[in-house]
């Protein structure tokens, strides 16, 4: 594929995601399928789609200072300045001309010759003068929003909740690219065994503290890998494997998976309990029930059930203080995950918090009641938000005397993360600077003198 016809394809995503709003790790992957992407143009591809909408905040800053009427510009050639101006402040490694001369190209084959000369014009003048510094933008909280593309209503409120300092150092921390992590099929080969066979294949790699599983690749694709291709591995963010490792399984027990598609942590549960027991995995839809099956099915899983069912009604299956553990790992915000999927913070609206924390809270108040007299129950989100995580908790312990936070989660935690500014009475906080992984909250529950 010629560079010309790959920054085609990237306009092409970047249309799709920034007006239909698809999640552009699909769209992507979808992409790179259906133009037969070269492996080795992948990276670029991706480059140029994740940094374009992660930036988009500051990009728009840029070409309002180049074009007036931003506004009156049609959406693919707006998202192609967007594009070319990406590259030409943060792709080095990218030639100025060459990035003109393809955005040229492409807007005479989209349009027409005068917005080819439009663009043309727009990109050589950004060339000559350079582009604005932040400073002339004024308000402080304006600034760091529009510096590190985060919506000026989430800059707010993370500074309300956190303070400027974790707000900005959040923020910055969401422009950077995250290792990938894997989790290793602990019945086929353990964290050592898969260190010692991707070093030979020339990844660098690392074990990760969050579990005894988890290794994070610092150099390579893993999709590439034998490992990954033959199923002994599944890529796992270090946070999300925390949340089964804090579980406290042992084999044989019975298991509630809540809110369980695509079954990243139904299958982590199902491994440690060496395949034994049961999990009952609940989603929503019968789609989602079958991702769960197919994740199990690939990893050689059978002590997992996955049904579709509103988790709010389990009360109709499953008699009173049945389950050993449970996991509500609930819908959410996703105000954590930005960094891999940066199309989230433009997406959701501060009522979308809001309504989240309600159905947060029906969960915990229709499933708490399921739990065994001494069993544990974690709850976990991927966000960043107070709402979402501890006020869920607090309000939950407040109206249900009997429950309260185990505080052997807090001793088990592993040592780094007992010292991190994230904890607080009701949990544990993430954050996505913390540790470079995913920003996620959990908690472990238990029923008083359990
Ligand atoms: C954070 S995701 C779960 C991720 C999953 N635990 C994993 O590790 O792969 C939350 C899930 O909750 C599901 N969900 C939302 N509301 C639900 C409800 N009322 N009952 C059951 N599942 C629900 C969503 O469909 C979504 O798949």
């Amino acid at each position: 594929m010629t560079k010309y016809k790959l920054r085609s394809a990237a306009l092409d995503v970047l249309l799709r995601v920034g007006d239909g709003g698809a999640f552009s790790h699909l769209l992507l992957d979808q992409t790179i399928k259906s133009n037969q992407v070269d492996k080795k143009d992948h990276a670029l591809l991706t480059e140029v789609v994740y940094g374009t909408i992660q930036r988009k905040l500051t990009l728009e800053y840029f070409v309002a200072n180049f074009v007036k009427k931003k506004h009156k510009l049609d959406p693919w050639v707006q998202w192609l300045l967007y594009l070319s101006f990406y590259q030409m402040v943060y792709l080095e490694r990218v030639p100025t001309y060459a990035i003109i001369n393809e955005a040229v190209g492409i807007a005479k084959e989209r349009g027409h010759k005068g917005i080819a000369s439009f663009v043309n014009g727009v990109l050589r003048q950004a060339q000559r003068t350079g582009f604005p510094t932040f400073d002339s933008i004024k308000g402080r909280d304006e600034r760091l929003s529009i510096e590190t593309s985060h919506p000026l209503w989430l800059v707010k409120r993370w500074i309300g909740y956190y303070g400027y300092e974790k707000t900005r150092s959040m923020c910055l921390a969401n422009l950077e690219t995250k290792p990938m992590s894997i989790r290793v099929q602990p019945m086929q080969l353990n964290q050592k065994e898969a260190i010692a066979e991707l070093e030979q294949d020339g990844y660098e790699v690392a074990p990760s503290f969050f579990s005894e599983q988890g290794v994070i690749i610092t150099k390579g694709n893993v999709l590439h890998s034998q490992l990954f291709q033959n199923n002994q591995v599944t890529i796992q963010d270090q946070s999300s494997m925390l949340v089964a490792e804090m579980m406290d399984l042992q084999e044989g027990m019975q298991v509630l998976d809540a809110c369980s598609a695509p079954g990243g942590k139904t299958t982590h549960i199902a491994e440690k309990l060496n395949n034994t027991g049961g999990i009952y995995a609940y989603d929503l839809h019968e789609k989602k029930a079958k991702q769960v099956k197919q994740k199990a099915e690939a990893l050689a899983l059978t002590n997992i059930v996955a049904k579709a069912a509103d988790s709010r009604q389990l009360d109709q299956y499953h008699a009173p203080q049945t389950f050993d553990r449970i996991l509500i790992d609930a819908p959410c915000s996703g105000l954590g995950v930005v960094r891999g999927k940066p199309d989230i913070k433009y997406q959701k609206q501060e009522q979308d918090i809001h309504k989240l924390a309600t159905i947060q809270t029906e969960l915990l108040k229709k499933i708490a009641p399921l739990l065994r007299k001494d069993g544990k129950l974690l709850y976990s989100t991927c966000t960043v938000d107070r709402e979402e995580n501890e006020h869920v908790i607090t309000a939950f312990l407040n109206e249900h005397a009997e429950f309260e936070v185990d505080p052997m989660f807090f001793e088990t935690l592993p040592s780094d993360l007992r010292q991190s500014s994230g904890i607080s009475a009701v949990g544990l906080q993430i954050f996505p600077d913390d540790f470079g992984t995913d920003g996620f909250f959990l908690t472990r529950l238990q029923r008083k003198n359990g």
